[in-house]
């Protein structure tokens, strides 16, 4: 199986390389300058070119405070670019699978998110990854578009790498206690691509297409995730760094985040047979490599 995946050096990009080579897939990495998002004939080139058996598309404008200040760069990339690559999955006559996000929620609802519930973005980057599946959608049909949150791993810039460059300065870092989620390792969003493609390629299934819930199993605040990381960086240095429990209001960011986005797995885990680790032990996984 070859795969196309957009991008070069993002974190589900290079997980996918990494995942790619033990399970026996070709990944194509295709990013700027030759592919970019923001140029329609460059997506289509690159990606016909490649002539793949299936499209990852995991590049985006993924600056969710930055995107504030620059809808029409994060609608370009995300929504006109989404499109741009739909098109070629449809010229190419392979199915696309295209990562989303979370936040196309608004974060009010009592239990975990299922695919047919209402999205209400509150942010920018929110409304251009929802406009973005759904340019996708209504182009090629044969999609499945996978929201993914808090994405970390040993790669690229992600909350773990940032827990622990303040841990070198700091025996105490303030973090958000009152949004909800759950943490989700680049790594098993790879190996869920590898095994979606794998399916989509192999059958038609109509049930198979779609929007599906990839995320981590369990949930979290911030404030737990970065306790789990100095967990484990205790154990493994004997450092001791603790966590001042803030709420959103004591950190204002341009962006306005869901306080809750925990998504249901259940629709993947029942069509596609695939369901991610607990995000605690994907975690240590991720910290013995970054340790
Ligand atoms: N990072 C996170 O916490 C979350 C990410 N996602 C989604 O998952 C997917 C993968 O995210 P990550 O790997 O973490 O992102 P990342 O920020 O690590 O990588 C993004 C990649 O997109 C590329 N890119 C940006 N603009 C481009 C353009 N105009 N043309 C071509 N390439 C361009 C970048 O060069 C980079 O390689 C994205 O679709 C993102 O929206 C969803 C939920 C949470």
């Amino acid at each position: 199986m070859r795969l196309a995946v957009t991008g070069k050096q993002g974190q589900v990009v290079t997980a996918l390389i990494e995942r790619g080579a033990v399970h026996g897939v070709d990944i194509l990495a295709l990013g700027r300058p030759e592919l970019d998002l923001a140029d329609r004939a460059s997506v289509l080139d690159a990606l016909t070119g490649a002539k793949p058996d299936a499209i990852v598309s995991a590049a985006a404008y993924t600056a969710v405070d930055k995107a504030e200040s620059e809808p029409a760069q994060a609608f370009a990339v995300n929504c006109d670019g989404a499109g741009a690559v739909a098109e070629a999955a449809v010229a190419l006559g392979v199915p696309v699978l295209h990562l989303s996000t979370d936040y196309v929620f608004d974060g009010t609802s009592p239990e975990p998110y299922l695919e047919s519930d209402l999205v209400g973005p509150t942010s920018v980057y929110g409304r251009s990854k929802l406009a973005g599946e759904m340019r996708l959608a209504s182009i090629a049909p044969n999609h499945a578009i996978l929201r993914t949150a808090w994405v970390y791993s040993p790669f690229g810039a992600n909350f773990v790498k940032t827990m622990l460059r303040l841990a070198e300065t700091r025996d105490s870092v303030s973090v958000v206690a009152d949004q909800q989620g759950t943490p989700t390792s680049a790594l098993d969003i790879a190996d869920a691509v590898i095994a979606i493609a794998r399916q989509m390629i192999d059958s038609d299934e109509a049930e198979l297409r779609g929007v599906f819930h990839l995320t981590g199993t369990g949930s979290a605040s911030w404030a737990d995730f970065a306790e789990a990381i100095f967990a484990g960086l205790a154990e493994k240095t004997g450092k001791q760094v603790t966590v001042n429990r803030i709420t959103t209001a004591d950190y204002p960011t341009p962006a306005r985040r869901p306080a809750y986005s925990r998504l249901s797995n259940e629709k993947l885990a029942r069509l596609y047979g695939v369901r991610l680790p607990d995000w605690r032990d994907s975690t240590k996984l991720v910290l013995d490599r970054l340790l």
